[in-house]
């Protein structure tokens, strides 16, 4: 055979193995130009304004629940009609994520938060038990410790004066996780120099900036940047200390002579405590046999530790701001906090519709996306197979159908008409089988630190301040959450 010959042999195999992506991408094509949407140009203008939550508003205004925008030749189709986000999320065979979760597979692997398919299905349900509201119950003790510090790191700021809480929060949350998912006592609160808690704010800062970078998402450009080689300190130090978490914890089971759930149920200690931490859990059913791999249980630490320190932070920032601008619904939340000292694993029926109307309007994660596998009909539209969809949580919100005055800050709307709400119309945690594994955990720990704060401080508001909502993978306030305090008469 002539080199020629061979030459376009080899053109033709290349061709006939990318021909399904060509056919795919085309089909993909045809089908987005019957939806409205932006142009690629202007995606670039926003995204380098930073504004994109203000952009995907004016983008709804004017398209309506259903557009689409081009990232690169990516195609997402953002919906927000709780109909048919209802749809979407109910479906089972829509399970797996679009290829932006790709980007922080880097620190978490195929943990649940990123994997799909069987892999996603047997470490769901390996994982479960381990959010049972019982054994969560354990972690309340925890939680108040760390609450008591964050009230105690406070003291110096309650002088009436502006200052930005943010800070103190995400340690006060980093705390809380790392306790619970790993049984790690790290005092972020009080040792925010720590090297363990700078490449957690590290490794969050890199993997969103390169999130919304035009350039930061083309590997070959990535490798010779600043943020590159910040990412590689930062999991050196993440992965390493995890690892060692599993080492020490998996002696300290050994030491304890537990081999199994029912020998840790007979046990009084585990590293000195009773509790099972989330690693522990999983290194047990390790040792009963059915559990997961090493790597697999260090990349479900990680995931627990990513999914519940930045949305809950989030979540406590923006309440925080809220009832700072509203004095009677904090005076409210207040005397409830009162009446429910030391019993806030029950039912606090106002604090409870407090956190629901501000993930409301701020929700943790703004929008999450799947891909679609094979073509699936939502409403009246066929989405061809290859196409990310995104549940626009930030919009669903603000369905005036549902919420009549949807930037006003009302959480009696969650106490008087819950059950008139479309079943769809709140999704902060999102819903159906990938809903937040971590839910109940997050709701938990928001009410045991916001009852403790309000009992501790009056929350007064800054004149003229307003958070800057930043839609990173987690939303952020641009220019923190500036408040004032009172030490509580
Ligand atoms: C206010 C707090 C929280 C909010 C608003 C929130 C919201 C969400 C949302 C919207 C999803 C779906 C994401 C997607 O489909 O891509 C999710 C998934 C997840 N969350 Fe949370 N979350 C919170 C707290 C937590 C906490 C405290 C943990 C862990 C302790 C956690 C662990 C996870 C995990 C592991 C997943 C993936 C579940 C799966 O795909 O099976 N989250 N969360």
């Amino acid at each position: 055979m002539s080199a020629l010959a061979l030459i376009a042999f080899a053109l033709w195999a290349l061709f006939m193995l990318y021909l399904p992506h060509i056919v795919e991408f085309l089909r993909i094509r045809r089908f987005a130009s019957t939806i409205p949407g932006p142009s690629i140009g202007e995606l670039i203008e926003n995204a380098k304004k930073g504004q994109i939550l203000a952009w995907l508003n004016s983008l709804y205004k004017k398209h309506g629940t259903v557009f689409r925008i081009w990232f690169g030749k990516d195609l997402t189709v953002f919906f927000s009609d709780p109909e048919d986000v209802k749809q979407i999320l109910s479906n089972n065979k829509l399970l797996k994520k679009s290829k932006s979760y790709e980007l922080i597979e880097v620190w978490l692997g195929k943990g649940l938060l990123t994997s799909s398919n069987e892999a996603w299905q047997r470490h769901r349900k390996l994982l479960t038990p381990a959010f049972h509201f019982r054994i969560l119950g354990e972690f309340k003790e925890p939680m108040e410790d760390n609450c008591q510090i964050l009230i105690s790191k406070l003291r110096e700021k309650a002088n009436g004066e502006q200052f930005d809480i943010y800070p103190y929060i995400t340690l006060f949350a980093l705390d809380a996780i790392l306790e619970t998912a790993m049984g790690l006592k790290k005092n972020a609160q009080m040792q925010s120099e720590s090297e363990y808690v700078k490449a957690v704010q590290t490794i969050c800062r890199v993997l969103y900036k390169r999130l919304f970078s035009f350039w930061h998402r083309f590997d070959l450009i990535y490798r010779f940047t600043d943020a590159y080689k910040e990412r590689i300190e930062a999991l050196k130090v993440l992965h390493g200390e995890t690892n060692r978490m599993i080492k020490l914890r998996r002696q300290m089971l050994q030491d304890t002579n537990i081999h199994n759930m029912a020998d840790a149920e007979k046990s009084d200690e585990v590293g000195g405590k009773r509790r099972l931490a989330f690693l522990d859990m999983l290194l047990i059913s390790q040792l009963e046999g059915g559990g997961l791999t090493d790597l697999e249980i260090r990349e479900e630490v990680d995931t627990f530790l990513f999914g519940g320190h930045d949305t809950t932070s989030s979540a406590m920032g923006f309440c925080i701001y809220l009832l700072s601008q509203h004095e009677d619904i904090q005076q409210r939340a207040y005397e409830e906090a009162v009446a429910m000292q030391g019993r806030e694993k029950e039912t606090m029926r106002y604090l409870e519709a407090v956190i629901k109307e501000t993930l409301r309007i701020y929700p943790s994660v703004p929008s999450y996306s799947r891909k679609t596998q094979e073509d699936l009909q939502i409403g009246n539209i066929t989405v061809p197979k290859g196409v990310a969809i995104s549940v626009l949580a930030y919009m669903v919100h603000r369905d005036e159908n549902n919420y009549p005055e949807p930037e006003k800050f009302n959480p009696d709307r969650f106490l008087d008409n819950d059950k008139e709400l479309h079943p769809f119309a709140f999704v902060a945690f999102s819903a159906g089988p990938r809903n937040c594994i971590g839910q109940k955990f997050a709701m938990l720990e928001l009410k045991l630190a916001l009852s403790s704060l309000l009992r501790s401080y009056e929350l007064l508001p800054v004149k003229g301040f307003v958070p800057n909502h930043l839609a990173e993978l987690v939303m952020k306030s641009g220019n923190g959450i500036q408040i004032r305090m009172r030490p509580r008469k």
